[in-house]
């Protein structure tokens, strides 16, 4: 069917970290720009993701002092979100001059976008699409209906056996928090470690941890079959046997979501299926450009944020430069925190560097022994001949603000010796990364 036409400087396919920050950027500078949201505004991190999480993990830790029953949690979960939402339904855009489609966008062609009988043209488009979870292709897993992160912060009642599938961020962060609501959680994860992106010392310390709390861990697990029962509980069968839950929760990487039509216009995508960009952010078909998790690079919020307003400014000034390197750090929200900086050990030996680490216990510290909270220990990767900070990797306390503070020394070419010099509050958990800092300068002395 034709559709009514109209005409814009810009179209934002995506109410995500990503497509909100390009639609409100230039939206505020005066251009005219149209956002199309099939589903909710905020993506993922707010309605399936980040906040519902976090939000569940706080809870779960008190749950630990006084049990709070499925239904309060739950409720408690979504005030969170409600609160971060804000109360204008139409989030505010047309303050910052957007006009809000509610649909499914899907190409016509390069720079003509269909929303219900709506034709949006522009010379720019931005596909903000995000991504779903991925299903491994395990026979029966799908026909088992098993839980994701879309459907878990809305079951009726809590799993009383629950099998979460993957050793991830998800996996990991949902996993203890639904332990510590009351299910009785086994996770499995295909490789041979848990939080397999981090220095192993962390996967085999967190894993250690997991298990002195009750959470059954099966690392290189062979996941055969899943079959729901006819009495509602799946079984899984593994190279260990036969496990038999209530449900199963699938936290085991996610897949694109690509808007109908752009494949026929000679979309070029990477081997894993995700929007292949130029550097500046551009896709392979004219006038579209793409930014966040659909590119398959770093799937957190802040690094969708930070490639997103890259990509506004090459738009707003009709250029295409490379959006800049960074050092992108991120916080898995176990208890305690992972917090990651840089690079790990392997990955500056596999550059050829010489390399030197410093390491020091959190239990060494009195901010983690007066607030009671003494696992975990921080790792310094540096340049054993300069001391250039190459990575900084937390497992404790407050590991995600650690993180922060370390990406700022690596990006801007500190060494350790710099950090070590550096006076921190006592006591507090930032002490950790200056003293660990100190134990590498010492190393390094040492030869
Ligand atoms: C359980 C979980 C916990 C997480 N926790 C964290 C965390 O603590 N910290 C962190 O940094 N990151 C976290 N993440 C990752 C974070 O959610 C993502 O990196 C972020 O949401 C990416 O934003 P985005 O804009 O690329 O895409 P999304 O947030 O996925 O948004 C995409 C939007 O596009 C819409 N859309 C899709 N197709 C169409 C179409 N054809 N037409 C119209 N609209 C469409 C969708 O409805 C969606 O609203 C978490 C993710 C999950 C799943
Ligand atoms: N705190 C945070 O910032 C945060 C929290 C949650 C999610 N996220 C983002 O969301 C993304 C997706 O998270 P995720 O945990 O789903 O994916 P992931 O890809 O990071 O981890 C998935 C894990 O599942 C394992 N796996 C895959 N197939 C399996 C199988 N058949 N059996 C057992 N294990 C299997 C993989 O080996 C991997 O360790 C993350 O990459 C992250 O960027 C971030």
């Amino acid at each position: 069917m034709a559709g009514i036409e109209r005409q814009y400087e810009l179209v934002v396919i995506g109410n995500g970290a990503a497509g909100d920050n390009i639609a409100r950027t230039l939206g505020r500078q005066g251009r005219k720009v149209a956002l199309v949201e099939k589903a909710h505004l905020g993506g993922e991190c707010l309605n399936d993701g980040c906040v519902p999480s976090k939000a569940l993990i706080e809870i779960a830790r008190e749950a630990r002092r006084h049990p709070i029953s499925w239904t309060e949690a739950l409720a408690r979960v979504h005030a969170v979100q409600l609160l971060v939402r804000g109360n204008d339904p139409g989030g505010g855009f047309d303050r910052d001059g957007v006009d809000l489609y509610w649909g499914e966008a899907r190409f016509l062609a390069p720079g003509r976008v269909a929303v219900g009988d709506d034709v949006l043209v522009a010379p720019d488009v931005v596909v903000a699409t995000g991504t779903e979870p991925g299903l491994p292709p395990i026979p029966g897993l799908a026909e088992a209906r098993p839980l994701t992160n879309r459907t878990i912060f809305r079951v009726a009642q809590l799993p009383r056996r629950l099998a979460v599938i993957g050793g991830g961020p998800i996996g990991l962060e949902l996993g203890q928090a639904l332990h510590r609501l009351g299910s009785e959680v086994t996770l499995f994860e295909a490789l041979d470690r848990i939080a397999a992106t981090e220095e192993p010392e962390v996967s085999l310390e967190l894993q250690r941890i997991f298990e002195a709390e009750g959470i059954r861990v099966v690392t290189g697990a062979k996941l055969a079959r899943a079959e729901r029962l006819a009495d509602g509980t799946v079984a899984l069968e593994t190279a260990d046997g036969r496990f038999v839950v209530d449900d199963v929760l699938v936290a085991a990487g996610r897949k694109p979501v690509i808007p109908a039509g752009l494949a026929e216009l000679g979309l070029a995508r990477d081997s894993r299926g995700f929007i292949a960009i130029e550097p500046c952010g551009r896709t392979s078909v004219p006038g579209t450009w793409a930014a966040g998790d659909v590119t398959g690079k770093f799937q957190f919020t802040h690094y969708a944020a930070y490639q997103a307003h890259h990509i506004a400014k090459h738009i707003a000034e009709g250029v295409c430069e490379p959006i800049p390197d960074a050092i992108v750090p991120w916080a898995i929200f176990t208890d305690p925190e992972i917090g990651h900086a840089g690079m790990t050990e392997a990955q500056a030996r596999e550059r050829g560097l010489a390399v030197a680490t410093g390491m020091l216990a959190a239990r060494e510290l009195d901010w983690f022994r007066t607030t009671g909270q003494v696992e975990g220990f921080a790792k310094v990767v540096v340049d054993a001949e300069t001391g250039a900070l190459l990575g900084a990797h937390f497992l404790c306390a407050r590991a995600s603000t650690l993180a922060g503070e370390a990406c700022l020394a690596i990006q801007h070419g500190l060494t350790d010796r710099q950090v070590a010099g550096t006076i921190h509050p006592y006591p507090t958990a930032g002490e950790l990364f200056r003293w660990a800092c100190a134990r590498a300068v010492s190393g390094r002395q040492r030869g």
